[in-house]
Order: C-alpha cells, then structure tokens, then sequence
C-alpha cells in the first residue's frame, strides 16, 4: 500500500489533470491512496467567500461563489466525455450545500462558517478527478474523508480523533481496495461528531496524507510537487537552488518549523513513527529521482536558507525596572497560548523581552493589550526572519547584506537573523 499526495499546483489546469492520470497509470498495478488538495488557488477564492458572507455581504459572497463554481463546471466540461451528466450532478450538490448557507445570516462564530465552505475546494476537485479517471478507464472509489475523519470542533485548526478516525480507516477505507486499486479523496478536511465540516490548518493535505500512511501502515508516502524535490532553498526565490537528495525526519521538521513551505510541519510526526518513508517527487517529471526523507543519519547536507516573510516583533519593555525573570515570562507564554501564536524567534534581557510572531493581527492585538498592564508594549512589522541550517561562514551576512539586521542567533547548526528593509 503507498500513499500519493498531490497538491493545488498539480491539478491546476487541464493539462496538469491529464497529467496526474498518466502518473497514476503507470501505477496501475499497485494500491494507492490518493489524497487531493484543492484546484490551483481555489482555496484562498473560498477564503473570500467566507469573509464577504461574514460581513454581511451576501450579494459579494454568491457572485464570489459563482466564479468558483463556473471555474469548476468548466474543467469538468473541458476533461470529461461520458461521465458530463455525472460530474453536473454531484457538483450541483456540493454547490448548492453551500448557496443555502450563503442565504441565511451568519449567527455562529466566523471560523465554523470558514470551515463550512472553505471545505468545498477539495470535494470539488476529488469529485472531477475521480470522474475523469473513471473516464480514462482508470477505476477508482471516491470516498468523502468527512466519512473517515473525525475531529474535534476547533473549526480552522481541528485536531483529529485518533482512535476514531483509525477505526473508520480499517472498517471503511481498506476493504475498498478489494473493489479497485485507487481510493481517491479530499486533503484539508475532516468533521465533527455533529457531522459539520472542519478544517485542518492551510496547507494540510500533506497532513492529511501522512494520517493515511500512519494508519494504513503505507510502505511510502509521496507527495507530487512542482519542484525537483526539496531544495537547499525556495528555488522561486534562488534560482541555483540545488537537490537535496536525501534528508532524515528531524532536519525536515526543522525546515517547516522555520518556515519552509514546501512541507506541512505536521506532516513527519505520523510518518516517523511508523518509520514510513516520504518522497518528495516532481510531478512535471515522474521518472526524476526526487527526494526521499527517512529515520538514519545524513551527511554533508549544504546549507539550507528558509525565508519566514510577514513577521511582526513585540517588544516589551518593564515599565518600573522590575526584571523580566520567569514569573513575566510565564505570564508572557500565556498569553501567547491563549491565542494559539507561536513564538518564532524570543529573545530575553533585563528589562526587556522580545519575541517574534506571524503577522496575525487581531491575535496579536489582543496579546499586545493583555501585555500593557506590565509592559510598554511596542510592535515593529513587515519584518523577515532567515534562518540557515549548516551555515558556513559569511552566508547570512551575504544574504542580508542590503537589509537591517534587528536580532541575530546563532547555535551549532543554525543561524537565524530578523531583519527588515533597509
Ligand atoms: N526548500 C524548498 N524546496 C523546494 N520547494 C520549496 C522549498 N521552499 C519552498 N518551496 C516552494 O514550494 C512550492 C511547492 O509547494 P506548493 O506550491 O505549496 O505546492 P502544492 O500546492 O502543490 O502543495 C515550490 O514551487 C517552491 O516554490
Ligand atoms: N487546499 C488547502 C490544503 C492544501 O494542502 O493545499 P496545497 O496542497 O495546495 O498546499 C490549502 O490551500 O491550504
């Protein structure tokens, strides 16, 4: 059993779509579990949706929808022969789950009605690519991961019912494949015991990918990319970006704790501890070597540059010269806790603490207040943090060298610099 995962950018035309089939067809012979994100940027499209219908909007939020939906009666219409009617049928429903919605007046909290509908993005995709496959003659079972996925309520961010969800995956998902090799369905998503929709956290596919691969005991997981494989840097952003062949779990984790975007952060957990290989493959060519990411040691990785843009730093300075020692501290991590921000970069002195979050402005608004009964509170924005892992000497001065430099760490194996534009 292998577990594929193919993102957004894979499935983000006509040609990407017949692509992805002919990579399945040649693993024709094999069980796969194919985990689909979203078409394209399909996702931050249902984002604005939700924000419109939110604010009251609901003339925004239908014409907003409607663009989505047409897209996707478009690609549907463009790739399929026989099965037209079908996909016209099971799109209208997903459609319309969602235009009822839209009607009424929201009365929950905003994040409930972001799950509600931003969900769409990958039942649509699912729903035309299994159909298309169906069409070429690839046979595969669609299933709705809504089915399998059972989370908590913590709409946006939820966290999944482990023991549930396993035995929805042993008793629903494998005995499917005695009917066909390909099990297809939905990244990002999940649901309730009330059966209403929730979301995993942006980007969560990959997560949803490795739950799969945990639990079905996969011999691999793949994740199918638009690049080589993992880079020693964003090759969007430095072109002579080079391969890294080989990477174990722990430096993989690292990267997308410090930002990189080319894996979800949740992604290794499941996978390591079942000690289930990931490979990062290009899907623009399927025969590359790509990356593999295992449990052993590796060595002479190059340095590798991750870029978190879009940061904000807090400063605080004690009103009264009373220490910043660990009661303020605590205090401190606290209210970080309670709005669900991490710190990515702290730094303590005296009289002073600072700490570096994501640009998340009610969150941080709401910490910044809290904060000012001890503190002068002060926020510094559109800052980046670079880190470098394996740095050697003179990359970050030469990567910063037209930047201001804020705060700078350093340990064995990393440097990292917040700095912003001169
Ligand atoms: N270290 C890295 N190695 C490879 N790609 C990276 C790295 N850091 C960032 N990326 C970016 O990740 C992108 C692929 O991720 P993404 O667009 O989110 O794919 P998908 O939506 O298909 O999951 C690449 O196009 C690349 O620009
Ligand atoms: N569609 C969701 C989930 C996801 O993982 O997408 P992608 O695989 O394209 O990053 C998002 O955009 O957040």
């Amino acid at each position: 059993m292998k577990v594929f995962k193919f993102g957004g950018a894979s499935v983000n035309s006509i040609e990407r779509i017949q692509n992805v089939a002919n990579i399945l067809q040649s693993f024709s012979s094999e069980k796969i579990l194919i985990v689909i994100s979203a078409i394209g940027k399909t996702t931050n499209a249902l984002e604005k949706v939700a924000e419109a219908f939110f604010e009251g909007e609901k003339e925004k939020a239908l014409e907003l929808f409607t663009a989505i939906k047409n897209e996707h009666l478009e690609t549907a219409k463009q790739l399929l022969q026989q099965n037209v009617q079908r996909a016209n049928d099971r799109l209208l429903d997903i459609f319309t789950e969602v235009e009822w919605l839209l009607h009424d007046r929201p009365v929950r909290e905003f994040d409930y009605y972001y799950d509600q509908i931003v969900c769409t993005g990958e039942l649509l995709s699912t729903a035309i690519i299994s159909l298309y496959l169906n069409d070429q003659q690839i046979a595969n079972t669609w299933i709705d991961v809504r089915d399998i996925f059972r989370t908590d309520n913590n709409f946006r961010d939820a966290n999944i019912d482990w023991a549930f969800t396993e035995e929805q995956v042993n008793e629903q998902v494998l005995p499917l494949f005695d009917e066909t090799n390909f099990v297809i369905t939905q990244g990002f998503i999940g649901a309730t015991a009330d059966n209403e929709s929730t979301t995993l956290g942006r980007e969560g596919s990959d997560y949803t990918a490795a739950i799969f691969a945990n639990m079905l005991d996969a011999e691999t997981q793949t994740i199918w990319k638009d690049v080589e494989g993992v880079m020693n840097a964003d090759p969007k952003l430095f072109p002579a970006a080079q391969l890294i062949s080989e990477l174990n779990y722990k430096e993989v984790i690292e990267m997308a704790y410090y930002g990189a975007q080319v894996i979800h952060p949740k992604t290794i957990k499941p996978l390591q501890n079942k000690d289930i290989p990931l490979l990062v493959k290009c899907f623009l060519n399927k025969d590359l070597p790509g990356t593999i990411i295992h449990n052993s040691k590796v060595n002479n990785l190059p340095p590798i540059i991750v870029i978190k843009t879009n940061q904000v730093l807090l400063q605080l300075n004690s009103k009264d010269y009373s220490f910043v020692g660990e009661h303020a501290v605590g205090k401190l991590y606290q209210l970080l806790e309670a709005q669900n921000m991490r710190p990515n970069l702290t730094q303590n002195a005296a009289i002073s603490f600072v700490c570096c979050v994501d640009n998340k402005p009610e969150k941080i608004e709401k910490i910044a207040a809290a904060a000012s009964d001890m503190f002068d509170v002060q926020l510094q924005k559109d800052l980046t943090l670079l880190t470098v892992r394996h740095y050697n000497n003179g990359i970050l001065e030469e990567l910063i060298a037209d930047k201001k430099l804020l705060i700078k760490q350093q340990t064995i194996d990393t440097v990292q610099a917040l700095v912003s534009a001169m």
